[in-house]
């Protein structure tokens, strides 16, 4: 499979060293997308990567998958032109909190026959709260996040609430650090029912995220503690590992979790 990425930051170039140095089965990143040309020349030079700044010309490098690894406003920009001619992993998922986008990119992707997958990111439960919700029994979602005071900008001791309220309030405010809320929401309750706390703690070097839900199923508790990634500690680790995984899934013909 041809993968061409949107962006080039650090889930981009997870998945670009991922996949040249494990030579995962027939996954290869073959052409990147950027805003600056110049600055990005020697890195897909030394991944042996096609480079482009055209978005059309991208499109049209023999790819057959793009990724989407760049924003949530860059999701809104460039998604619908994409799913005109290729099929799309967002993991910006925040951009689907607007739900005319959503509908937007529903709509353009049935009309061209492309899918949109959306990786479970930096959490995990995604399918028992997707199952759970399958005759709307869901009745309860929430998700507390815990990260590092400083990926909020934060100069405290100890810990501070800086935000309770919906997953779509969530997004809009911290559109770098809870695309998780915005999964959640789609798997479940929707965006305005998700309820989110994020907590920035000086004290705590993972990201933390906690989800729980009760509905007519029973209940369930997820927790996890992400390692962040160094080259942007707002983003844990996994959610490059799920960008790895649904490619994997993809190519696979035993889906598990589906
Ligand atoms: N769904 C989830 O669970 C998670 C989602 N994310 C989101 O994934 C996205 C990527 O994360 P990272 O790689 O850590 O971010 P990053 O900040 O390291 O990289 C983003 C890259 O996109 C580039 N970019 C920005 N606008 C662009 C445009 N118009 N065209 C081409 N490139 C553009 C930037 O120059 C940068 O190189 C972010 O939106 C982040 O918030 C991150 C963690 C978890
Ligand atoms: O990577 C994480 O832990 C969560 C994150 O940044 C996001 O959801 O935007």
């Amino acid at each position: 499979m041809n993968i061409g990425i949107i962006g080039a930051g650090s889930i981009a170039t997870f998945i670009m060293k991922e996949t040249q140095q494990k030579q995962l089965d027939g996954l290869q990143v073959k052409s990147l997308f950027v805003r600056n040309f110049k600055k990005y020349e020697q890195l897909a030079a030394d991944y042996g990567i096609q480079l482009f700044d055209d978005i059309d010309q991208f499109l049209d490098s023999g790819i057959d998958i793009v990724v989407e690894a760049a924003n949530v406003a860059t999701t809104h920009q460039l998604v619908p032109k994409v799913l005109e001619k290729k099929e799309v992993i967002i993991i910006s998922i925040g951009a689907l909190a607007d739900e005319a986008f959503l509908e937007q990119v529903r709509l353009v992707g049935k009309k061209h026959n492309h899918s949109i997958y959306l990786p479970s990111g930096a959490i995990g439960g995604i399918d028992a709260i997707q199952n759970a919700n399958g005759l709307g029994e869901l009745k309860r979602v929430s998700l507390t996040t815990r990260k590092p005071a400083h990926s909020f900008g934060e100069d405290i001791e100890g810990e501070k609430v800086i935000f309770q309220g919906s997953a779509a309030e969530a997004i809009e405010k911290f559109p770098k650090n809870i695309n998780v809320s915005i999964v959640l929401s789609l798997a479940g309750i929707g965006v305005e029912n998700t309820k989110v706390e994020i907590i920035a703690d000086s004290t705590v070097t993972k990201n933390h995220h906690q989800i729980q839900a009760e509905g007519t199923f029973g209940s369930m508790t997820f927790q996890i503690e992400n390692e962040p990634m160094h080259t942007n500690p707002n983003t844990s680790m996994l959610a490059a590992l799920s960008v790895l995984g649904t490619l994997k899934k993809l190519q696979s013909n035993i889906k598990i979790g589906l």
